[in-house]
């Protein structure tokens, strides 16, 4: 019988259930992994608003780790929220035994809000980012870690070409907040940056959008997808989910993506 690959992710709890390790199990399974999980704070969060942070202390952000590494063959990593500096250089004193290490850099709220001190940042871009095989800022995010007012696809390009520039081997700059009749990103790797395209999607309903593309994308470089083609399947999978999830009517804010099956995508 053939075994399925391990992936890990080392991100935040979402007790409403769409974003946070929570999204990133369910995007594992989905896509065929066996997924674990090292947890790095508690939200009391809902569809709506996150309410309350608690962070788990680092040292047993290390523990986990540990424990997790100790057994469990993983062959790819995602990161999701730190939320602390301490908590990122943590994860970062381990880049060694973190395979194919997809860095989902959580640094604002789904309102645009600044979550955590630019220390976090900072972290981010020396300790994570030279080792990330694939960074995924969103717009957001990207215009914090460049200094960029992002507008146009033009915007989007620059962005993810600066930050090609802190040693990650691939950037996607994901344009996903932008109105308009596309969903697009850009992706910086090896010197060129191309685009990732798919129909927008008018819903609510977009709650772990980020999440469900960064964890799709290390569980496809588990298995031992190219990078480029991995980008490319994890961009249909999130559409796909969020088609699935468009009419449900979960919580009175943003609601959870869908399950998608396999010829969904
Ligand atoms: N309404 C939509 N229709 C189609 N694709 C979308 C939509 N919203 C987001 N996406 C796509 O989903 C992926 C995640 O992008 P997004 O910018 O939403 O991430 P994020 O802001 O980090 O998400 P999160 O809400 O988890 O923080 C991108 O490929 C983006 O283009
Ligand atoms: C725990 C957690 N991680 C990530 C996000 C980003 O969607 C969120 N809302 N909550």
């Amino acid at each position: 019988m053939t075994q399925p690959v391990t992936v890990l992710t080392i991100a935040g709890s979402d007790s409403g259930g769409g974003a946070g390790l929570q999204a990133d199990l369910k995007a594992f399974a989905l896509n065929g992994v066996f997924g674990t999980s090292v947890v790095t704070v508690l939200t009391a969060q809902n569809s709506a608003e996150i309410r309350a942070i608690e962070k788990v202390p680092a040292a047993f952000v290390q523990s986990q780790l540990d424990a997790v590494l100790a057994d469990l063959p993983v062959a790819a990593v995602k990161t999701g929220m730190l939320a602390s500096e301490e908590t990122v250089r943590t994860v970062a004193a381990n880049v060694a035994r973190l395979p194919n290490l997809v860095v989902d850099p959580v640094l604002v709220s789904s309102d645009g809000a600044k979550l955590f001190p630019s220390t976090v940042d900072r972290a981010y871009v020396e300790g994570l980012f030279p080792h990330a095989a694939v960074i995924t800022p969103n717009i957001r995010e990207a215009t914090i870690l460049t200094g960029r007012e992002i507008r146009t696809d033009d915007d989007l390009a620059a962005a993810a070409t600066d930050l090609g520039r802190t040693g990650a081997r691939c950037v996607v700059v994901k344009g996903g907040g932008r109105p308009g009749g596309e969903a697009v990103d850009a992706v910086w790797h090896d010197g060129t940056v191309r685009f990732l395209r798919s129909p927008w999607v008018a819903t609510r309903n977009n709650h772990g959008t980020g999440c469900t593309f960064a964890a799709t994308t290390a569980a496809l470089l588990a298995r031992r997808v190219p990078v480029q083609d991995a980008l490319d399947e994890a961009k249909r999978y999130v559409q796909a989910a969020i088609e699935r999830g468009a009419a449900w009517q979960i919580g009175a804010g943003h609601g959870p993506l869908g399950w998608p099956t396999a010829e969904d995508h």
